[in-house]
C-alpha cells in the first residue's frame, strides 16, 4: 500500500546567495519533487518548530474554542477591509449546516488568522496573538524555503517563486496568505449519521502549498494515485505538506493538489473527543499570473498525469490566482470559506 513519505528538513541551512548551487538544496528539491510530486503529500521532520510552541498553539486554540459561543460570535469572520477577499475570525458550525443544506454535512468550526493584521480574541485568549505571530513567523520562513526548493526542483531560477509571493515579506501587499484553526467537536450520540456527513469534505487545497498541524486524534485521509483513500495519522514531530491547485497549475502537473478529507471516528473514545488541527496556506501575490510552466518531465511523472487526466482529477488551466481565488471563494462561501 502507498505510505506519505517523510522528508527531513535538517539536510538544508538558510537561504544563501548560492543556493541554486548548493549539493543540500539540490538534493533535497530532487526528494521533495520525487516524493511530494508524486503524492501530493509529505510528512516533514525537522521543520524549525519547537514542540512547546506546537504544543502552546493547540492549548490556546482549544481555549478559544471552549469560549461561549457568544464569546466566539463577538470575532465572527469578516473583510479585513471593505474590499478585502481575505476574510478573518470565527466561523460558526451549526451556522454552516443550516446556512448550506446541502447533501453533504460537515462538523467544524474555525477561526481564521491573517499576519498581523484583523482582529485577534485578545480580551479572553490573550496568548492567541503572540503564539500565532511566532508560529506565522516559522511558517512563513518554512514556505519561503519551499518555494525555493520547488523552483530548484522544476530547473527554474531559484528565486522564481519567492519573487511572487513578496507578501511574505512585504506587509504594504494585501495579506495572501492564511493560519486557520480547526475544531471538530464531538459527535453527539443521537445525530443521525447517515452518509454523507464527515468532519470534513473531500477536497484539494487551493493555494500553493499547506503546513498542517493536527492533534493525535487522527481522521485525516489522503486520496492515492489509485483512487483509494488512505489514513494520514499524526506522527509525532511531524507535520504534513501538501501541495494545492495553484501550483498544480504552475508545474504543470508536476506538484499535484491531492484530494484529502476527514472522516467521522469510527471508535467511539475519538468519536465524543474533539479533534483539532492549525493549517497555513501558502497564496502568492494577489496580481500573479500563475500560467502553467513548460517542464521537462521524467516517464513516470508522465505516466501519473497521464492517468489523472484520464480520471479527470487534475485542476490544469490557465487563470489569475486573483480570478483563481475569487471564483473558488464564490464557490465555497456557500460551503464553509474553505481555501
Ligand atoms: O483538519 C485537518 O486535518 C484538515 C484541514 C484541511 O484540509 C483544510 O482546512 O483545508
Ligand atoms: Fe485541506
Amino acid at each position: 500500500m502507498q505510505e506519505i513519505p517523510i522528508i527531513d528538513m535538517s539536510e538544508i541551512g538558510e537561504i544563501e546567495d548560492d543556493v541554486g548551487n548548493n549539493v543540500n538544496w539540490i538534493s533535497l528539491a530532487g526528494k521533495i519533487r520525487e516524493h511530494l510530486g508524486n503524492f501530493g503529500f509529505i510528512y516533514l521532520k525537522n521543520f524549525g518548530m519547537n514542540v512547546s510552541m506546537i504544543n502552546s498553539a493547540f492549548t490556546t486554540v482549544k481555549t478559544f474554542f471552549d469560549l461561549t459561543l457568544d464569546d466566539k460570535l463577538k470575532y465572527k469572520k469578516q473583510p479585513l477591509d471593505e474590499d478585502s477577499n481575505a476574510w478573518c475570525g470565527y466561523s460558526e458550525a451549526v451556522d454552516e449546516l443550516l446556512l448550506h443544506p446541502s447533501p453533504f454535512k460537515e462538523l467544524l468550526e474555525s477561526y481564521d488568522i491573517f499576519y498581523g493584521v484583523g482582529t485577534y480574541p485578545d480580551e479572553e485568549v490573550p496568548d492567541f496573538k503572540s503564539i500565532f505571530s511566532s508560529m506565522y513567523d516559522v511558517c512563513n520562513s518554512l514556505a519561503k524555503k519551499f518555494l525555493v526548493l520547488f523552483a530548484i526542483s522544476l530547473t527554474l531560477e531559484p528565486n522564481f517563486f519567492l519573487n511572487h509571493c513578496t507578501h511574505i515579506d512585504d506587509s504594504s501587499l494585501p495579506r495572501a496568505c492564511n493560519m486557520r484553526v480547526l475544531h471538530y467537536p464531538p459527535i453527539p450520540c443521537d445525530m443521525d449519521l447517515s452518509p454523507g456527513i464527515e468532519r470534513l469534505e473531500e477536497h484539494s487545497d487551493y493555494g500553493l502549498l499547506t503546513f498542517l498541524f493536527q492533534d493525535t486524534n487522527g481522521g485525516l485521509e489522503v486520496k492515492t494515485n489509485n483512487g483509494k483513500w488512505i489514513k494520514a495519522t499524526p506522527i509525532p514531530g511531524t507535520i504534513l505538506i501538501n501541495t494545492g491547485d495553484l501550483l498544480e497549475i504552475w508545474s504543470s502537473g508536476i506538484y499535484p493538489a491531492t484530494k484529502h478529507r476527514v472522516v467521522l471516528p469510527r471508535i467511539s473514545l475519538q468519536k465524543y473527543s474533539s479533534r483539532y488541527s492549525i493549517a497555513y496556506f501558502l497564496m502568492p501575490n494577489v496580481d500573479t499570473k500563475v500560467e502553467t510552466l513548460n517542464v521537462m518531465k521524467t516517464e513516470s511523472e508522465e505516466e501519473r498525469l497521464e492517468k489523472s487526466s484520464r480520471r479527470k482529477d487534475g485542476v490544469m488551466g490557465k487563470v489569475s490566482e486573483l480570478d483563481y481565488v475569487l471564483c473558488k471563494f464564490a464557490e465555497s462561501f456557500g460551503r464553509n470559506h474553505r481555501n
